[in-house]
């Protein structure tokens, strides 16, 4: 069987220190963080530390020369990615497997249009982390990366290899049937919730606390699963309704990313989040209010925490 022995991942943030705290077990220095300047500094000054556990990874710059990696996991925000692509042209060669478990249904495409479709695995991340400075928390046993070729029947041999790491480093794989699906059924999760969760400024627990704020992310939620069916992928218009009882799971007090990124007074996705469904609704011919709404409103968020306003 294929074997993963090295590892080179991008983007030690939230989903990243997941990753990599996990990884490192199994891979040690095989295990390598890719950053260059201040920040390779800082990662290798300060550490991270995840679930009150300290880690100093082996921390390489993206000019070092130290091999192909098997795989290559790219996990930056979508702001982020073109210059993290860039910054990972040492580490992959012709048989590097590449996964960009990033949020949105489009960071695949952006992969294969640089580095091939022949490298590239989907993936997503099934977990809410939190990030506060070089702390990381997160609940383990409701963390999942889905992953695989675009329809896995029969897993192909690299969707296996990948699947065997992961176990091997206590990170439960999921192989999903369709991961094109898979990627829409996330989408709509993060645009209502992220989105909404932003504007409001509410956490996870507020879905199943108050009907009103239920009732935004349905409504949200419908425009994508629209779209999604005006594409040919077929999402039940319940499944936003049902996925209420994966949130009361959540942690009450956990914040989606996006609400994090306009705490921490960052750029947030929301480019990747409304802007995708907003011109993806112009193309498929399906009304999207909502989500011109919270794009403005997010851009507004933006705005003040660049003291525009
Ligand atoms: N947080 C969550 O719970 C979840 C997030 N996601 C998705 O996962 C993706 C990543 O999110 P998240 O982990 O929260 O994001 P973070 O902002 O926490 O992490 C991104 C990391 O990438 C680093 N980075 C950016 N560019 C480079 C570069 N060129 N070289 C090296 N490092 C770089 C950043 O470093 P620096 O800080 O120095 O800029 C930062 O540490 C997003 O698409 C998000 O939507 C998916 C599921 C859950
Ligand atoms: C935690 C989760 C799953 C919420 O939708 C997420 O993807 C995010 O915060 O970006």
């Amino acid at each position: 069987m294929r074997e993963i022995k090295t590892v080179a991942l991008i983007g030690l943030g939230a989903i990243g220190s997941f990753l990599a705290s996990n990884l490192h077990g199994v891979l040690g220095e095989n295990l390598r963080i890719v950053a260059g300047g201040a920040r390779k500094e800082r990662l290798e000054r300060d550490g991270i530390v995840v679930n009150g556990v300290p880690f100093h990874f082996r921390v390489v710059a993206p000019e070092e020369e130290t091999g192909y990696a098997d795989l290559a996991i790219v996990i930056t925000k979508i702001t982020g990615l073109s210059q993290a692509l860039e910054d990972m042209r040492r580490q992959i060669g012709p048989d590097t497997i590449i996964m960009s478990p990033l949020n949105g249904v489009e960071s695949e495409e952006r992969v294969a249009a640089v580095y091939g479709w022949d490298r590239v695995l989907y993936s997503l991340a099934r977990v809410s982390v939190v990030m506060d400075g070089n702390q990381v928390s997160y609940n383990s046993s409701r963390a999942s990366i889905e992953f695989g070729e675009k329809y896995n029947q029969e897993p192909s041999e690299r969707v296996l290899a990948v699947k065997h790491l992961l176990e091997s480093a206590g990170i439960r794989p999921v192989i999903q049937p369709d991961m094109e699906k898979a990627l829409w059924m996330k989408f709509v999760c993060n645009v209502s919730e992220n989105q909404v969760g932003a504007v409001l400024h509410i956490p996870f627990g507020a879905w199943n606390a108050s009907e009103h704020a239920n009732a935004l992310r349905l409504m949200v939620a419908k425009e994508v699963i629209d779209i999604a069916r005006k594409k040919g992928i077929d999402i039940d218009d319940d499944y936003a309704v049902r996925q209420l009882e994966q949130l009361k799971k959540v942690p009450y007090a956990n914040k989606p990313s996006t609400l994090q990124d306009i705490e921490h007074g960052r750029k947030t996705e929301v480019e990747m989040f409304a802007g995708t469904v907003i011109r993806l609704g112009k193309e498929t011919g399906v009304p999207t209010p909502l989500n011109e709404f919270l794009y403005h409103a997010v851009r507004v968020l933006e705005e003040k925490n660049e003291g525009i306003i």
